[in-house]
């Protein structure tokens, strides 16, 4: 299983490469990799399961994020409590077809699993995206996500790409955003 130890933090040169985009089928060792990160997620958002073993709740977490550099990520989004989750997919090569000039932004801002520190600011991202995946079974799938899972499918999105959200707060005043994005409670 996945714990803490795995996932490699900021300053890590992997954090900020291009990860390589996949074949199908998969290898085994991909295979087994999309379980675990979604095991991971489910563990983590378990009381129990993530005080034993120390885990940080998470909402996803991208291969990069243990050391893979390949076009892979989990996303877990929960539902309310006893509810089904709003989104869970493993995500391989995934893009955005499309997204809204409209941003939005988490109004607590946000935080990762590979970068130890706060970050106070906003991270402005497009509010509603066309996303298209593949599962894992090489099956294509096309979907509108908005607000919170839209925001969540980015950031890991940005992992397979180098990309760490703090890159996008505003350096000069970090609770700046441009007119018009919503700031999502
Ligand atoms: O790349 C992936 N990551 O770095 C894990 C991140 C991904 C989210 C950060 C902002 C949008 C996506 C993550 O989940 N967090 N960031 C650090 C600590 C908090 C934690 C979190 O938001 N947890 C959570 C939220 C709601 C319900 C349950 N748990
Ligand atoms: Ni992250």
């Amino acid at each position: 299983m996945i714990t803490m130890d795995n996932i490699i933090r900021e300053g890590h040169p992997t954090l900020r490469k291009r990860a390589e985009k996949l074949t199908f089928p998969l290898s085994e060792e991909n295979q087994k990799l999309a379980h675990d990160l979604m095991e991971f997620l489910e563990n983590s958002q378990d009381e129990k399961i993530a005080e034993k073993y120390h885990l940080r709740a998470g909402v996803g977490l991208a291969a990069p994020q243990v050391d893979r550099s390949i076009r892979m990520t989990a996303v877990l989004v929960p539902g309310a409590e006893g509810e089904d989750p709003i989104f869970k997919h493993v995500l391989v090569n995934p893009t955005i077809v499309s997204e809204s000039v409209q941003k939005a932004a988490l109004a607590e801002g946000e935080g990762c699993l590979s970068v130890d520190r706060d970050v106070p600011g906003y991270v402005p991202r497009a509010d509603r995206i066309k996303l298209r995946w593949f599962d894992l079974d090489g099956n294509e799938h096309v979907q509108r996500l908005k607000d919170y899972p839209a925001i969540v499918v980015q950031h890991e999105i940005d992992h397979l790409n180098g990309i760490l959200f703090f890159d996008h707060v505003n350096k000069d005043n970090p609770f700046s955003v441009p007119e018009g994005t919503l700031i999502l409670e």
